[in-house]
């Protein structure tokens, strides 16, 4: 038997939810659209909102969503937990001296109890890698809330947490590598489509739009592609806020209107594929880019990948030092 390892690795992706039905997506949603990092309203307003409103609007359809792309047998599930699961066992290859897990900030399993686990287990250095390469308030900022929750009820161990990767250079070369590889020969016309956020949060200092642009233009470089071979957008709009722009949907209506007929869509926001781009990209964008005379190639996400997971390793490493 190998020594127990005195130090730990937490992936924390977003979270999902535990079934494809309209309970499991409503208990899921209510939980992350109740976070004021998320829709930072005030409660006395955004909640009989959600819950008189958005939640019973959108269950039942976004169920329905989910249950287009849930994957079958015992390592399945909701792509965004199956794919962090196996994610997690490839990193842990990667550092067979500590012990790797998997959290999710919303439903399970939840990051708090991890948090508490790997304590009771008698870990006192925790490395926290959120699975976001670019930070935003809206996601890296809420893992932080619940780090420092556990810091102010854990304070013999220490936690360090990673804020983003996002021009990390074994990251972009994984990327990179994983685009060359889909591509083969076809030098089709790339689109990097992220994440949306309100624009209103960028204007506020969030740093999200200025490091998707950064990570898109590394990645870019790193596959030698001159600036009018490739072009940048968001997805996933929710509300009626104004969100960054160009959206996706209007980036592939343009392209088509040019005559650009052959799109490869990359989507290096997301860690791994979850409803977002094997739903909104790979299913839904790609049909209505057909229906104007288009085909959308969609690249998938670095998932489980032994490059990817080599990546997160070394970009955790530092967390894991004992004393740093
Ligand atoms: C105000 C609403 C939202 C903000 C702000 C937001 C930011 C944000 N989200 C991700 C990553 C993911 N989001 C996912 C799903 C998802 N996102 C929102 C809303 C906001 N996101 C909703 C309502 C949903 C659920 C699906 C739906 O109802 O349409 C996912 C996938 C989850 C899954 O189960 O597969 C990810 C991943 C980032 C990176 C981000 C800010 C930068
Ligand atoms: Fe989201
Ligand atoms: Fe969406």
């Amino acid at each position: 038997m190998s020594p127990a390892p005195h130090s730990a690795l937490v992936l924390v992706n977003l979270g999902t939810p535990d079934a494809p039905t309209p309970a499991a997506v409503r208990r899921y949603l209510a939980e992350f659209l109740g976070d004021r990092r998320v829709v930072g309203l005030p409660p006395l307003v955004w909640q009989p909102i959600l819950r008189l409103a958005v939640l019973p609007l959108r269950a039942r359809p976004v169920a329905a969503k989910y249950a287009s792309i849930w994957l079958p047998g015992e390592d399945g599930g909701s792509p965004l937990a199956a794919y962090t699961r196996r994610l997690a066992r490839a990193v842990q290859a990667e550092l067979p001296g500590v012990r790797v897990v998997h959290a999710m900030r919303y439903g399970r399993p939840s990051l708090a109890s991890a948090l508490d686990g790997l304590r009771e287990a008698g870990i006192r250095t925790i490395g926290v890698l959120p699975l976001y390469p670019q930070y935003s308030t809206t996601t890296t900022a809420s893992v932080g809330d619940v780090v420092a929750a556990f810091r102010a009820r854990a304070r013999d161990t220490r936690v360090t947490m990673v804020d983003d990767y996002h021009v990390d250079a074994g990251w972009v070369a994984a990327v990179a590598a994983a685009i060359r590889e889909h591509r083969g020969a076809h030098d089709r016309h790339l689109l990097f489509s992220f994440h949306g956020l309100p624009q209103r949060l960028v204007d506020a200092g969030d740093p999200y739009q200025r490091q998707c642009e950064a990570s898109a233009a590394a990645i870019a470089d790193a596959l030698g592609l001159p600036e009018d071979a490739w072009s940048l957008s968001y997805q996933s709009r929710f509300g009626r806020d104004r969100w960054l722009e160009p959206s996706t949907e209007h980036t592939l209506q343009a392209l088509a209107a040019r005559g650009v007929n052959d799109v490869d869509v990359v989507a290096p926001g997301f860690a791994v594929d979850c409803i977002e781009t094997l739903e909104e990209v790979a299913m839904m964008l790609a049909e209505s880019f057909h229906a104007q005379g288009g085909r959308l190639h969609y690249i998938p996400c670095l998932n489980d990948r032994p490059a990817h997971a080599a990546a997160l390793a070394a970009i955790a490493a530092p967390a894991l030092a004992e004393q740093a």
